[in-house]
Formats: structure tokens, C-alpha cells, sequence
């Protein structure tokens, strides 16, 4: 009991997924998710009725299809390495000093229970992990919202850290040098796409700093007035993952997918990179996914089979995409590291 009292409480915390691929769970996922006001940003009312009314409906049948191509027979692959990533952290962390829990921002297991399990230990401190490299108001901010929501109903709030991102901690970056070398080894790729989970442009612009971020060339600095902006901090990914690697930077592309309905979203866009790419006569391009840990929709399906039929139907000969960083042990370090160094 004296030593649970001392413990720091961990919890990993990833996007969501469905319970499972029916339609009806992919509809409440999706509800659950898009109702969130800071990832679709409009004012209630609107927000509701293009959910509901909308997206929701017409979504949830197709996404269904695509959730059950993805499936295991360990479920979800976001919920199972998320889950594998938690054992491992187990295994590396002190077991007298700390006590790891895991959660979905979206359905299940709900940030709620994860955050009672810590509370239930009575632990003397929580470090909260949001599981996104990069900053987003709709992603980490999300999570840093409804933990709080959570923790201001408690008597008692312990002390509550939390990890803002992590795209410069050394050991990211070098968990993704160890894949994209396993992968170069393995062929000569003429260019390396980083395809990035897109926002729309609105929500970079409200984040602006003082009118900064202007969407163009100021996301190829990167400084304290562009530290949250989501697409500078892209850039900066691809720059430091293709120093680590010896890519030099004209081979590189960063660029951003799976935007949803008519708003600009930031740009380039994944298709049109794709189409560029095709018509400037490239046939072996090698694909990272640095936006996400673990693999999951957007990258098994979106990337790995989409993006590259459509590149291959061009005229392309080889998409290869380096998979997520997933438990890799160096992954696992990094979190290690990322948790002790705010104990
Ligand atoms: C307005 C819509 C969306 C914003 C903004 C958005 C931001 C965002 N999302 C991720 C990470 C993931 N998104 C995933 C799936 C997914 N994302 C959206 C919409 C927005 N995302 C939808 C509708 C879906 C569901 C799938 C579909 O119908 O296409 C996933 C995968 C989950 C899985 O179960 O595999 C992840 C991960 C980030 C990092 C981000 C902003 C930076
Ligand atoms: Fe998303
Ligand atoms: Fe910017």
C-alpha cells in the first residue's frame, strides 16, 4: 500500500478505433470522434448535422468495408500494438516506481477507466503520453482536453504532466532510422515520400503565432513561433529522419493525406504528390508515415494499398511503405525515456 502511494501513474493514450468492423460501431466511433469540437471545429449545431446527418451515415459503411480489410484476429491493429506498446513499457519501467495504463481518445478502453486505474492506486502523480509525434489541437490537444474534463470532477488532482510532442526526442527519430534502413537495404528508391495525417488549413491558422503561420514557406523553419504548428513541425520530421538517414533533402517529399469534405486542408496533398511523381517518370519511391506510432487505417489501407495502386495504375513500379513504429524496442525506449524524464 506504501509503495502504490508513491507510484506515478502513466497513460498512453492513441486516437480510437471501432469495437469492431459492423457498421453500427464504426457509426458510434465515428460520432464519438468527429463530434469532438477540436477536430471538426465549427460550432455545435453545424457540427452536429454534418455528423449525423452527413458523414456519419454515408461514412460509416464505406469505413466499415475498410476497417474489416485491416482487421486481425487480435482486432484493431492501432488497439493491439497500443496494447503491445504498454506491456513492453511494463517490462523496461521500475515496477516499484510506476504504474502504465492505456486508453483510446475514442470509444475504448475509454481515457475514464485508464485514468481510474492510476486513481485507484492513488498514485502520487500521472504523466500523460498523448500517442501523436507532432502537436494538433484535434489529436494531443483533444487528449490534454478531456483528461482535464475528467480530473476537475476529482477531490483530490495529483500532479498531471504532459508530454506535448516528441519529434526531436532521439530516440524517435532513431526508431524510424533502424525501419527506413531495414527497407533501403532492400531496394535503391529514387524518392521518399512522408505522408502526413492532414488538417485543415483553418486549424493551423487559429494556432498562428502572431499571424506567422502562413502555410507556405514559413513551415520550413522551424522556431518558438511555429514550436505548435502542426505543419512545421511535419517539415521538421522529414528533415530530421532524412539527415539520420543520409536522404538528401531534394529526394524527399513531405506532404498530407486523408483530408475529409471541401475545406482546404494543408497542403501538398498525398494524390497530387502521387501524380507528379508518376508523371515525372519515378518508379520506386519508398513511403514513411510519421504522423502515426502504430499502423492502423490510415497507413496499412491508405497508404500501403491505396496510394499505391493509384501509383502503380500511373505507371509507378514500387510503393513501399516502411511499417510504424508499432512496440519496437527502440520505440519502447523512447516512451521509457520520454515517462522518466518527467519523474
Ligand atoms: C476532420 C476530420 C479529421 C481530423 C482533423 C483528423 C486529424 C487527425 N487524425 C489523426 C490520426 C488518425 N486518424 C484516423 C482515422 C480517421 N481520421 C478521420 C478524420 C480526421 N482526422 C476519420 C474520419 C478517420 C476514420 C477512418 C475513416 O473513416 O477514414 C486514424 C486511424 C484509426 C484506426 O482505427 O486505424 C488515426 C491514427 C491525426 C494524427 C490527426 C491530426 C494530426
Ligand atoms: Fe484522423
Ligand atoms: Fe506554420
Amino acid at each position: 500500500m506504501a509503495i502504490s502511494k508513491s507510484k506515478t501513474g502513466v497513460l498512453l493514450v492513441n486516437l480510437g478505433t471501432p469495437d469492431s468492423t459492423k457498421t453500427g460501431d464504426v457509426r458510434k466511433y465515428l460520432r464519438e470522434f468527429l463530434m469532438d469540437g477540436r477536430v471538426i471545429d465549427f460550432p455545435f449545431i453545424p457540427r452536429w448535422m454534418l455528423v449525423n446527418l452527413i458523414i456519419a451515415p454515408f461514412r460509416a459503411p464505406k469505413s466499415a468495408g475498410e476497417y474489416r480489410k485491416l482487421w486481425t484476429d487480435r482486432g484493431s491493429p492501432l488497439l493491439f500494438h497500443t496494447a503491445d506498446l504498454k506491456e513492453k513499457l511494463i517490462q523496461k519501467l521500475d515496477p516499484e516506481k510506476y504504474l502504465v495504463s492505456m486508453a483510446m481518445r475514442y470509444q475504448n478502453p475509454s481515457i475514464e477507466k485508464g485514468l481510474e486505474e492510476l486513481m485507484k492506486a492513488k498514485v502520487k502523480k500521472i504523466i500523460v503520453v498523448p500517442l501523436f509525434p507532432q502537436y494538433a489541437s484535434a489529436t494531443n490537444g483533444s487528449v490534454i482536453d478531456k483528461v482535464m474534463e475528467i480530473a476537475r470532477t476529482w477531490q483530490i488532482i495529483p500532479e498531471i504532466n504532459f508530454i506535448s510532442n516528441f519529434i526531436d526526442h532521439p530516440l524517435f527519430l532513431e526508431a524510424w532510422t533502424e525501419l527506413g534502413k531495414e527497407m533501403m537495404a532492400k531496394d535503391d528508391y529514387e524518392k521518399f515520400v512522408f505522408s502526413y495525417h492532414g488538417l485543415p488549413e483553418r486549424q493551423i491558422r487559429k494556432g498562428s503565432v502572431e499571424g506567422y503561420c502562413q502555410l507556405g514557406a514559413c513551415c520550413n523553419k522551424y522556431g518558438p513561433k511555429n514550436q505548435f504548428c502542426y505543419r512545421a513541425q511535419c517539415f521538421q520530421t522529414t528533415r530530421l529522419v532524412a539527415e539520420k538517414l543520409g536522404i538528401p533533402q531534394e529526394k524527399t517529399l513531405t506532404c498530407f493525406q486523408s483530408r475529409l469534405g471541401k475545406d482546404p486542408w494543408i497542403q501538398p496533398y498525398t494524390e497530387d504528390i502521387i501524380h507528379n511523381l508518376a508523371k515525372e517518370g519515378v518508379k520506386k519511391v519508398l513511403v514513411f508515415s510519421p504522423a502515426f506510432v502504430a499502423d492502423c487505417l490510415e497507413t496499412t489501407i491508405e497508404v500501403g494499398q491505396e496510394y499505391k495502386e493509384e501509383f502503380i495504375e500511373l505507371g509507378g513500379e514500387k510503393w513501399d511503405l516502411v511499417p510504424s513504429l508499432n512496440s519496437s524496442d527502440t520505440w519502447v525506449d523512447c516512451v521509457k525515456d520520454l515517462v522518466e524524464s518527467r519523474s
